[in-house]
């Protein structure tokens, strides 16, 4: 079952791992990371895409491995049936996707790792036109974590079929953000094209139907192979993020690319975001803020804030000065109400916080 294990060195202390195989994560669980390897991971048509399981190796430390990780796997990487391989490396991540503090506090996993997805070149909002109505809010909130994650966002409107997309496209002229209409009988060919050579994470509210556009994106059957028989066995999963391959578009020789639902994910955390960056989800916002005093919190307080007169010179919509305002609150209180480390430090003591 292990070929070469007899005559391959023993050791457990060779430093370079020259024998290490590249992987993609797609699935954690419980300890446990289902990954694809290199090569399989783009060449492969079709249903059967292998994986290999693996642990984390002690000499990782306290490194975290998230799904959509690339990492380097040694040991049994045959993919067989109770094989285990170890990850050793882990890439550098070329963007970083993290949770609200309040997702997920359930599992020891979740507690710790506030990191959900890495590697990300798109984020898919998912938002539905009615039933439930779109949240600019939370459109809001996930355009200013893909800013800031250096990754693409990309608005799925679904329900099109209920509601116009008018109302929601005009709040976001300003952006020129790229958007998709659907519906249950839309063809999914400009979504599938969006999609291609990326990994795209999807995240939406409940009832929006991300479900059914994910059902209809990766057909049931290949998900079974790719992960539930490789990390389900059975029970329950935990997992709060899981890579799934698009099937191949007949005729069209290109990557399909892979989307990573998020169904434990509720919104993303922006704790870690500074008022400035948070800023950069508001472009419209920008040049409002030139004359701002230094130091300028831009928050409703600051008497001289540019960004009220901005406003009020019809330069932007007052809507999206008070979203960035109501962001701008909650991200102070993410940090406060779950004791993280928030952006103020103990010498900046003199300066009023931005929620106070
Ligand atoms: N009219 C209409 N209904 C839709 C559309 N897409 C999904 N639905 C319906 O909306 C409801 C919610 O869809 P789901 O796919 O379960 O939504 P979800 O976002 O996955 O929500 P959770 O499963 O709670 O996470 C279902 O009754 C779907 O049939 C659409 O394009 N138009
Ligand atoms: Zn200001």
């Amino acid at each position: 079952m292990r070929p070469g294990k007899s005559s391959r060195p023993r050791t457990r202390t060779r430093p370079q791992h020259a024998d290490a195989v590249d992987g993609f994560v797609i699935a954690v669980d419980r300890g446990r990371y289902q990954c694809v390897l290199a090569g399989a991971e783009r060449g492969v048509v079709g249903a059967e895409l292998p994986t290999v399981t693996a642990m984390r190796a002690r000499e990782l430390g306290r490194k975290s491995v998230v799904v959509g990780d690339r990492v380097s796997l040694v040991g049994d990487t045959s993919g067989a049936e109770g094989a285990l391989a170890r990850i050793v490396r882990i890439a550098e991540r070329r963007s970083v996707l993290r949770r609200t503090a309040d997702d997920d506090e359930t599992t020891a996993e979740g507690r710790l790792e506030r990191v959900v997805v890495a590697n990300a070149d798109q984020l898919v909002i998912v938002s539905a036109l009615a039933d439930p109505p779109p949240r600019t809010g939370f459109i809001d909130r996930c355009l200013v974590a893909a800013y800031d994650a250096d990754v693409e966002p990309l608005l799925c409107l679904t329900k099109a079929d209920l509601a116009g997309p008018e109302e929601v496209l005009g709040y976001y002229t300003e952006l020129e953000l790229p958007y998709v209409l659907n519906r249950p009988d839309s063809d999914l060919g400009a979504l599938r094209a969006l999609l291609g050579g990326r990994v795209s994470v999807l995240v939406g509210h409940s009832g929006v139907g991300k479900s059914t556009l994910v059902n209809r994106l990766v057909p049931d059957a290949l998900r079974a192979v790719g992960v539930v028989s490789a990390i389900g066995r059975g029970r329950h999963t935990s997992t709060s993020a899981v890579a799934l391959r698009l099937p191949p578009v007949p005729g069209v020789d290109t990557d399909p690319g892979w989307i990573i639902d998020t169904p434990g994910i509720r919104s993303f955390g922006l704790a870690h975001v500074s008022a400035d960056s948070l800023l950069h989800g508001f472009p419209d916002l920008v040049e409002g803020t030139v004359d701002c005093p230094p130091n300028c919190q831009h928050t409703a307080d600051e008497a001289a804030c540019g960004l009220d007169a901005w406003v009020a010179a019809g330069k932007a919509d007052p809507r999206r000065l008070a979203s960035y305002r109501r962001l701008l609150a909650s991200r102070a209180g993410e940090g406060d109400s779950r004791g993280e480390s928030d952006q103020r430090g103990p010498g900046e003591g003199d300066r009023r916080g931005p929620d106070e």
